[in-house]
């Protein structure tokens, strides 16, 4: 039997530690573009999965964007049958009429049936084909744009959506890792045109940024980027954490005037705690996540901190919070 190419066995061991991670029994779903790293995602999973007990399904989403779309998206999903997995279906999407950008409106799409597959077929992961490369230019975007560390913590390895769990398996493996082993594995990706589209960020940073800083400061670049992604990761869930535990005691008690929080607690705790706590306190208002910023957030804080008499802060989503009696409170009047 002819040995196995390195880059298929670190493709199957990245997707057999993730398998491995997942706390409960039942089938996974890949989300697969047909791009070489899904395309190797799928094939990895579809070799380990049954070993490990369980049963793996693929799902390709049809954006409808270009000619040809939903031709494409049959042959990958006719392509996972092939290769074992079940059910594999292609899932066409409307992306027009979506909020954002035609890159938003296309990701919040493809998400949102992923999900959807995931709860009709009981799935209990979505795996995606995201790869080292990728998390490191969600790095250097973030750092560009300015994100605080929760940006600069990149894609974290699973996550929930919707109540579902997505698993990013690769984040360790390279972009190269994943060609060769479709290449290993006589695979033909499909080249996302998006993925060298010189009007995308992404695209910008994947062809230009990173390939200037690897040749300015050695190839380290790409896995340092990512650990301070790792690195940060940690920190973050960590503040958080913290920040859970001050926002529940800083809630004033109830009956007790308006629900608020005590601008007493909220002096007390360290800065990047405090940003937090009343950063989750705006979602909970009604805030969107999208809409709100550190301007916010600063305004807000200087209700606690630079007090002098100041009027309520206005936050998105018409939603206005003054500080009344000790305590910050949501207010209409
Ligand atoms: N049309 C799609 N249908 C199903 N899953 C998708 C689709 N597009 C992207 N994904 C999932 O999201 C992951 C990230 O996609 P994205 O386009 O951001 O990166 P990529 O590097 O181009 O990935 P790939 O090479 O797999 O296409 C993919 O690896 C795949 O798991």
């Amino acid at each position: 039997m002819a040995p196995l190419a390195p880059p298929v066995a670190a493709v199957r061991a990245a997707v057999r530690a993730a398998l491995a991670a997942l706390p409960e029994p039942g089938p996974v779903l890949v989300a697969c573009s047909g791009g070489a790293d899904s395309l190797a995602l799928a094939e990895a999973t579809a070799f380990v999965a049954p070993r490990l007990g369980r049963s793996a399904g693929l799902v390709t989403v049809d954006h409808g964007l270009q000619p040809g779309s939903a031709e494409r998206a049959d042959a990958v999903a006719r392509w996972g049958r092939n290769a074992g997995l079940a059910p594999a279906e292609a899932v066409p999407v409307r992306v027009a009429g979506r909020p954002g950008g035609p890159e938003a409106a296309a990701r919040d799409a493809r998400y949102a049936a992923l999900t959807a597959a995931a709860r009709r077929r009981g799935a209990v992961a979505v795996l995606l084909g995201h790869t080292r490369d990728d998390q490191a230019e969600t790095v250097l975007l973030a750092l560009a744009r300015g994100a605080g560390p929760r940006g600069l913590a990149g894609m974290p390895p699973v996550r929930r959506l919707d109540g579902v769990r997505l698993v990013r398996p690769l984040l360790a493996v390279t972009r190269e890792q994943t060609r060769k082993a479709c290449a290993a594995l006589g695979l033909s990706p499909w080249e996302d045109p998006h993925n060298t589209d010189p009007s995308y960020a992404r695209a910008r940073v994947r062809a230009e940024a990173l390939p200037a800083l690897t040749a300015a400061l050695g190839p380290a670049v790409l896995d340092n980027l990512a650990r301070t992604a790792e690195l940060l990761a940690a920190d973050t869930a960590t503040l958080d954490e913290l920040a859970a535990r001050a926002l529940a005691a800083a809630r004033t008690p109830p009956g007790d005037g308006p629900a608020g929080l005590s601008v007493a607690a909220l002096a007390g705790l360290p800065v990047a705690v405090r940003g937090r706590v009343l950063h989750a306190w705006c979602r909970e208002l009604g805030a969107a996540g999208a809409a709100l910023s550190h301007r916010h957030v600063r305004a807000l804080d200087a209700l606690v901190t630079g007090w002098r008499g100041q009027g309520p802060t206005h936050l998105p989503g018409a939603i206005r919070v003054a500080r009344r009696a000790g305590r910050l409170v949501p207010v209409t009047d």
